[in-house]
Formats: C-alpha cells, sequence, structure tokens
C-alpha cells in the first residue's frame, strides 16, 4: 500500500562548515495536512526546508519526500512539488500574466492562468509588472506559481510576510484548501496565529533542533492556564494563598506587584473558586484579574528564552 506520508524526515542533519544548523529534526507530514516549522530566528526552519525541497544533500538523517530522496531523485518528483521560496524570484519587468504564462508553458497540466489569478486573489493585476506590486501581492503571485503544477506536496517558506490581515485570512483559505483537496503542505511561518489557524499539526525548533510538535492541543497541553491579578496593598506575599499546591510567581508592573499562577488544565475552575472565596473572606478586591489560557505564544517563549549554556546541556 502506498504510504499518506508525503515528507519524512529523520534524525535530519545539517552543517555549514563547523557550525551545525541542524541538529537531529524527525518529523512527518501526511497527505492533506497542513504541518508548519516554528522557531526562533536562525533556529534552522529554511535549512530544514532547503534541505526536504532538494536543494542541499541531508549531511545525515534521512529525508524522503513523496517516498525519495530530493536531492538525488528530484527529477522523478519535482513536478509534484510546489516551492514557494522566502526570497522572490520573480522577473521584475513581467507582468502578472507573462510571468504566469512562462511558468504554466513549462508545467504540463497547468492549471490555467486566469484560475490561478483569481484563485491568489490577483485577477485585477494581470497586467501590472513584478516590481510594481506590494509585497504581499508578490507572495500571492509567487503562491499562484508554486501551485501551479497541482502539487502532491507544497513548500511554502513564510508565505504571508509582508500581507495586511485580510490577504494574510484569505491565502490560509487558500492553503486550507489545497490541503483538503489532497495536498501536503509544510510551511514555515513567524506569525504564531498563522500555525494556531492553519496547521493541523506543527513543530517548535530553537537552536536546530525541534522542542515540541504536535497538534495545537498537544503543544499547549500541560502548557499550563494562568490566573494573575495586582496584589493588593494590605496583602502581604507570603500571604497569598497557594493554588494547584504552588504559590504564585510575583512580577514588577507599573500598578504594583502582580502575582501569577500556572496551573494543569483540570484545576483552573477550582483553583479559580478558591482564590474568589481566599478574596471575599478578607473582604479584598482584585484588581486587573484575569484568567486565560495557554497560548502558542506562551510556549514559545519559554522555549526562546531558554539560555544557551542550557542546550550545551543536552
Ligand atoms: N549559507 C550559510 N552559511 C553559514 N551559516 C548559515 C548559512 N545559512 C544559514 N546559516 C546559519 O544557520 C542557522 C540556521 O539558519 P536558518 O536560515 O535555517 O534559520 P531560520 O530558522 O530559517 O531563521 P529565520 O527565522 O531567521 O529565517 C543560522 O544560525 C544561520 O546564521
Amino acid at each position: 500500500m502506498e504510504s499518506d506520508k508525503v515528507v519524512e524526515v529523520a534524525g535530519l542533519h545539517q552543517r555549514y562548515g563547523d557550525f551545525e544548523a541542524v541538529r537531529g529534526v524527525s518529523f512527518e507530514v501526511s497527505a492533506g495536512e497542513v504541518f508548519a516549522l516554528l522557531g526562533t530566528n536562525g533556529a534552522g526552519k529554511t535549512t530544514t526546508m532547503e534541505t526536504v525541497e532538494g536543494f542541499r544533500p541531508a549531511h545525515a538523517g534521512t529525508v524522503r519526500v513523496l517516498g525519495r530522496d530530493p536531492h538525488r531523485e528530484r527529477r522523478r518528483i519535482g513536478g509534484q512539488m510546489g516551492v514557494m521560496l522566502q526570497e522572490s524570484g520573480l522577473f521584475p519587468e513581467l507582468t502578472v500574466a507573462e510571468t504566469l504564462d512562462l511558468w504554466c508553458d513549462l508545467i504540463p497540466g497547468a492549471r490555467p492562468r486566469d484560475r490561478l489569478l483569481e484563485r491568489v486573489g490577483l485577477a485585477g493585476q494581470a497586467a501590472v509588472r513584478a516590481r510594481q506590486l506590494s509585497g504581499g501581492q508578490k507572495r500571492r503571485l509567487e503562491l499562484a506559481l508554486a501551485i501551479a503544477g497541482r502539487p502532491r506536496v507544497l513548500f511554502l517558506d513564510e508565505p504571508t510576510t509582508g500581507m495586511d490581515p485580510q490577504s494574510r485570512r484569505a491565502t490560509w483559505q487558500i492553503i486550507r484548501d489545497l490541503a483538503a483537496e489532497g495536498a501536503g503542505v509544510l510551511l514555515t511561518t513567524h506569525y504564531l496565529e498563522e500555525a494556531e489557524q492553519l496547521a493541523d499539526r506543527l513543530a517548535i525548533m530553537h537552536r536546530g533542533r525541534v522542542e515540541l510538535s504536535g497538534t495545537v492541543a498537544q503543544v499547549l497541553a500541560g502548557s499550563g492556564d494562568r490566573i494573575s491579578f495586582r496584589v493588593p496593598a494590605q496583602v502581604a506575599v507570603a500571604e497569598l494563598p497557594r493554588l494547584g499546591g504552588d504559590p504564585p510567581r510575583i512580577t514588577a508592573t507599573g500598578g504594583g506587584p502582580a502575582a501569577t499562577y500556572t496551573l494543569p488544565g483540570p484545576l483552573l475552575q477550582q483553583s479559580l473558586r478558591e482564590l474568589l472565596n481566599w478574596a471575599a473572606d478578607r473582604r479584598l478586591e482584585l484588581a486587573g484579574l484575569q484568567v486565560r489560557s495557554a497560548s502558542l505564544e506562551d510556549v514559545f517563549l519559554r522555549i526562546a528564552g531558554r539560555p544557551a549554556a542550557e542546550e550545551a546541556r543536552r
């Protein structure tokens, strides 16, 4: 039976001279799935992406795209791969229509040009030269080029950079539709909301490693819901209750010290009740009271904040 995995990466290492940019990365992308690679600057996302796209051989580990080595067997699978690089490769003097015509002529069975333009929202810009397009419009033209050949696997490196919120949402819908039609999509992004909205699964990279991966819910599980409030002036920090067994973390804010409790999910409601009862018994008002679920940003910042010394020990 043919595997539904369109991308398989196992124990990938990649070096630039003495510097190891990717240090044992593994993940898989299935047909019909959107997989997002997130990470801090320099984490190794683009290096990983370029290796999976076949632009460089793996230094160690295995990479398969549609069951084949994307570097050695690129010719066999290239026609089934759609690639949108981080850097624009458009010819500045060609119009949008000319750009697509040039590209589509090279691809057997390419989608019709006008359908592509409509799909990426550039139908009104067919006669505009590439150099005159806005940053977001350029990205959409590059997306049109990437999907022209009806790829089974689509690689998108920061696909919505430079787009306004409306274009970004429209692009997310295009990507969702492509996945619903059966394409496997691997994308990198710096927009956490993009990953939250779009990705069936994601991996967060930091300094060449995958630190966390799974569905958004799996990545957030165990990250802790939060309760925070400003410490009332008449209460000493030591008098604050323990919630879920732990004392709060105290931080300085413009309005005085703030207390934050990070709780495992199932304890949120019970802990909130305990806190409100504690405050009611003392007739205290908890100014700035906030209750919120863990966000991808919390998880990301925690990983990004890991000191280099901690990495070196691992
Ligand atoms: N050609 C190169 N030669 C030497 N070092 C490189 C080269 N390309 C990338 N690097 C280094 O490898 C590391 C990973 O870079 P990469 O571009 O893969 O990260 P990234 O996660 O895509 O970063 P960003 O989010 O900033 O685009 C960085 O430290 C970078 O400086």
